[in-house]
């Protein structure tokens, strides 16, 4: 099994804190509602489960944003809910609503019985990454990705998304922190196992999503989130056919705690709008490489206002280090994924201004 070699390496080095001539920059839920050509896929699939399940749509779907754009990479088309559906919790999406959860983790017997699932139901995500990547012949790195044991764990319990923040997953935490601990440690070794088997089929580089680290008490983000990554982190494969494997955590709200992400064994902290990347950059900027940070509700302003507020993000960066050896480097993206109502054009004016204005901050700095 081998692919084709790879022609842009921009942002494998970024992520290995190697200089490049430009920032690196790809965005999360890059394939998604805000194009139409996606739209026309998922209709013909039936529904998200049925395109993400399919092989040939989910190859189709995850080339969808690159044939537009000069993006840097690409990201396997999927869902972080992929893993309890394997568990038997019973995934949905319904029209015009988030994700459901048939058989949520309710009691302390469901809590029993949860296991790590027999990945041959998962095997749809592997072949889905190994066709993506003879698709892509090469023009630039796969990214794979997993949610982090306690986001999964907030859908796990809930049965979805929490209109009343966490009302269920949280009370769990505190009242039966012996049954959260249980979750926590089957997620962790599930989550290790997937992410695994993605690189041995072909993905360049893993990413994890803690899109609700942010919502935890101090004191229990550490004990129920960052340790439960750490695990996951302490377990996955550092290369694949002598290439190393960079790992991306991504917690959205944790910017007060990136002295202690800093601790990680990964190599690329992501930070969502609400921190300073100058500032990121003082504290973790000596071992980790940032990735970041735009609102995403910027995209709605016109596409000058769009270009203007990337170079202001790139600003805040500053020029990255531009020697031989390792030194602090920034992948742009935004802070969090890309919403349904952005104007495709305003996309391609964000990375038109990635492009430019980081080559300049290179010849100018
Ligand atoms: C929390 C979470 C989920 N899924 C994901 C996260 C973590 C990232 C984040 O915090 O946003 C991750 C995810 N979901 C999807 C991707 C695909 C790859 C990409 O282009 O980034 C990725 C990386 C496809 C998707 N996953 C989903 C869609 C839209 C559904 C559709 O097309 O019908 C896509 C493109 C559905 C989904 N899946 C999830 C929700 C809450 C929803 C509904 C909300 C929504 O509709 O945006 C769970």
């Amino acid at each position: 099994m081998s692919f084709p070699p790879l022609a842009n390496d921009t942002f494998l080095r970024a992520c290995l804190r190697q200089a490049t001539d430009y920032t690196p920059v790809w965005l999360m839920r890059q394939a998604g509602r805000y194009l139409p050509e996606y739209k026309a896929t998922r209709a013909r699939a039936g529904s998200f489960m049925g395109l993400a399940t399919n092989v040939d749509y989910a190859t189709e779907v995850t080339l969808q944003p690159l044939n537009r754009f000069a993006l840097d990479a690409a990201i396997l088309f999927s869902d972080i809910l992929t893993v309890p559906d394997a568990m038997g919790l019973g995934l949905s999406f319904a029209e015009g609503e988030g994700p459901r959860l048939a058989r949520p983790l309710r009691d302390e017997a469901s809590v029993a019985a949860l296991e790590v699932p027999d990945l041959d139901k998962l095997r749809y995500v592997f072949d889905a990454v190994r066709s993506i990547r003879h698709a892509l012949r090469g023009r630039v790195p796969l990214i794979g990705f997993s949610g982090s044991p306690w986001t999964l764990a907030c859908y796990m319990v809930e049965g979805g998304g929490s209109a009343d923040d966490w009302r269920g997953v949280k009370s769990m935490l505190y009242s039966r922190p012996d049954l959260m601990a249980r979750i926590l440690a089957v997620n962790a070794e599930a989550v290790a196992a997937y992410l695994n088997a993605q690189i041995a089929a072909g993905a360049q580089a893993v990413m994890i999503f803690d899109s609700w680290g942010g919502a935890l008490a101090d004191g229990a983000f550490q004990r129920f989130s960052l340790a439960y990554t750490q695990q996951v982190l302490s377990r996955l494969l550092r290369s694949h056919d002598g290439v190393t494997i960079p790992r991306i955590v991504f917690t959205k709200g944790g910017g007060l705690w990136l002295q202690e992400m800093e601790a990680l064994d990964c190599e690329v902290l992501g930070v969502d709008w609400t921190v300073n990347l100058r500032r990121a950059r003082a504290l973790v900027g000596g071992s980790k490489a940032l990735q970041g940070n735009l609102d995403p509700a910027v995209l709605f302003a016109r596409p000058e206002q769009v270009a203007a507020e990337a170079r202001r993000v790139l600003d805040d960066f500053g020029a990255p280090h531009r020697g031989p050896g390792t030194g602090p480097t920034h992948i742009f993206n935004l802070g969090h994924g890309i919403s349904q109502h952005t104007p495709p054009d305003h996309v391609q004016a964000l990375v038109e201004a990635v492009h430019a204005h980081s080559r300049q901050l290179r010849a100018g700095a």
